[in-house]
């Protein structure tokens, strides 16, 4: 009896073990075949069930330089992953198509809204349809105006300026300073002036600890890092991990933008009163009182800009019932104008400075430019240019005070060098490196690659200003001139050139960045020189800005 169950408990194991050796052969065999169906596949190699979400995952940190690779093979590339498919695009014909021919079938997406929504709610970034429609409008409207231009250029040159006194600190100390820290206070100093009227001082000289800009960026790498991380749902649920630190840093930036939307309401609030009140007085005492009269001009003034930034706009908007407008889509149109302003033009200024320290003929060439726009203008302008010395920190400083104000808004329109410098920092280093969109319909792009509903098809600028078949054989040298013609700027078609995207989604902000890059780096160029500290390490870091990982570390000169 014993005997026979032992005998029935062997056979029993011995085709348990068959069984598995069956099953280990036959996964074995898939995964063979799997493999070797891909031979001649241009794009990364997958497996079976999780695609190629390892390869990904193990070049995560240099993603971008990893699709370089791929995208120099084959214009586009598919790469599936555990739950969808990601399609990456460089051919300008394939970007058309999605940016502006068939742009209906290739929206933000449900993917991309999910993942993006705990930062971006519910603003034009990351919204469809009507929603989008109607913050485009408004927006638009108020991107047009000629006060938002005006006030806009005193701003930028205002905390260009506040940046040059903070350098001319340090370069007479003889230290070292992080530009890409100070430049993304500057910025973020000027979008709360320009997008919503408030004054919150991140650049004093005594460079005051910023919560708001650390959780923003924490909550930025933590949100790009779900696009490859299949768990950060449960993380969530379990609010544990990165998913925790997530939340945290969202209560600091919700905590910031209530209190901006706060003031804001109390401010206009309070102007309107006070306007009131001062134009009985005007009607009573016009005559009796030029004084007033020019306080009352000021105010009005003071009132009609206020009611030129982005936010007053929205807010005047939300006093109409039919609007639906709430604090919470308040505070989702401040944190997209935060992301949209603040990082895009910090990156992108950090990264022009690389490539100009790095390029002496190009910070020659530059800097010859800048001095001849000084003489132009001052000549135009009647104006003495002042003697300075470089080791006299008072005429220094006031010197540049000095070419700061001939920065006009036209001034800075002949800077045609300086245009082709930051355009062609942007063609390399695009702030937007990777830009993904939803997919609705089964379509099919110009190149004949089928791309399914519920995929994601993405256009990749940072890959694109790098293939020779997009620039010719010197697509990867910096070369400013290439986008001159006889000194004059010539632009590239925006379906090449991806860097602020193309089509009805084209980015809104481009002049506005554009003015506020050349104010600071006309100010900067002009008076000093910079070289990187001596093993500082830049590189990117994966969010979906692309930031330096480790600051600009460099030590600063004054030019005569
Ligand atoms: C170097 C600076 C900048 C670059 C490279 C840049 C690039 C871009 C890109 C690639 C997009 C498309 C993003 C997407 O698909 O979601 C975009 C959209 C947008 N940008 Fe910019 N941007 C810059 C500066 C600015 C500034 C300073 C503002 C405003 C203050 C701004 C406002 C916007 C807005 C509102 C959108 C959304 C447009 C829409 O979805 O209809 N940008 N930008």
């Amino acid at each position: 009896m014993e005997a026979d169950r032992k005998v029935s408990l062997d056979c029993y194991s011995q085709n348990g073990y068959r069984g598995m050796l069956m099953l280990a052969c036959a996964v074995l065999s898939w995964i063979l075949i799997h493999r070797w169906s891909q031979r001649n596949k241009k794009g990364p190699k997958t497996w079976p069930l999780v695609g190629a979400a390892i390869e990904q995952f193990l070049n995560y940190d240099r993603m971008h330089d990893w699709l370089v690779q791929y995208l120099f093979k084959s214009k586009t590339v598919v790469v599936p992953m555990p739950f969808t498919t990601y399609t990456y695009i460089a051919d300008p014909a394939n970007v058309e198509h999605v940016l502006k021919t068939n742009f209906a079938n290739y929206p933000k997406g449900e993917t991309y809204h999910s993942y993006m929504e705990v930062l971006l709610g519910d603003g034009i970034f990351n919204v469809d349809g009507e929603l989008w429609r109607k913050q485009r409008k408004t927006a638009s409207f108020e991107f047009a105006s000629k006060n938002l231009r005006d006030f806009s250029t005193i701003v930028f040159r205002e905390y260009s300026q506040k940046l040059h006194g903070i350098l001319s600190q340090v370069s007479f100390q003889g230290q070292v300073v992080d530009m890409q820290e100070l430049l993304m206070r500057m910025t973020l100093d000027s979008i709360c002036k320009v997008g919503f009227g408030v004054e919150i001082g991140t650049l004093a000289p005594n460079l005051p600890e910023n919560l708001f800009a650390q959780a923003f960026d924490t909550a930025n790498i933590i949100v790009t890092l779900r696009f490859i991380d299949p768990l950060w749902r449960i993380k969530r649920f379990l609010n544990v991990g990165s998913e925790a630190l997530l939340d945290k840093s969202i209560k600091t930036i919700d905590d910031f933008t209530y209190s901006v939307i706060r003031r804001r309401k109390k401010e206009i609030k309070e102007s309107r009163e006070s306007c009131k009140d001062n134009k009985v007085t005007e009607h009573e005492s016009l005559a009796a009182c030029e004084y007033f009269h020019h306080f009352i001009i000021l105010m009005t003034n003071f009132h009609d800009q206020m009611k030129h930034d982005i936010l007053s706009r929205f807010i005047e908007l939300g006093e109409d019932p039919e609007s639906n407008l709430t604090d919470k889509s308040l505070r989702d149109v401040v944190l997209n104008f935060v992301i949209a302003g603040r990082d895009t033009t910090a990156t992108t200024l950090s990264w022009a400075i690389y490539m100009i320290m790095t390029h002496s003929h190009v910070a020659e060439k530059l800097y010859s430019e800048l001095k001849t726009l000084e003489e132009d203008q001052a000549r135009e302008e009647n104006v003495t240019l002042l003697q300075y010395d470089t080791e006299d920190p008072d005429s220094f400083n006031e010197r540049a005070r000095q070419f700061a104000g001939l920065l006009s808004y036209d001034a800075l329109g002949k800077l045609y060098y300086l245009h082709a410098v930051i355009t062609e920092t942007l063609r390399l280093y695009p702030a937007v490196p990777q830009d993904p969109k939803g997919i609705l319909e089964d379509d099919v792009l110009p190149d004949g690659t089928r791309v399914k509903a519920g995929g994601m098809v993405t256009y990749v600028p940072y890959s694109m200003g790098r293939m020779e078949y997009n620039w010719g054989p010197d697509a990867a040298s910096f070369k400013p001139e290439r986008w001159l013609k006889d000194g004059f700027f010539q632009n590239a078609s925006p379906f090449k050139f991806t860097a602020f995207q193309a089509g009805p989604r084209i980015c809104l902000g481009k002049d506005s960045a554009y003015l506020q890059m050349k104010m600071c780096l006309a100010i900067l160029c002009r008076f000093y020189k910079f070289t990187l500290v001596p093993g500082h390490p830049v590189e990117y870091r994966m969010m979906t800005i692309l930031s330096m990982a480790h600051g600009l570390k460099v030590n600063i000169s004054r030019r005569p």
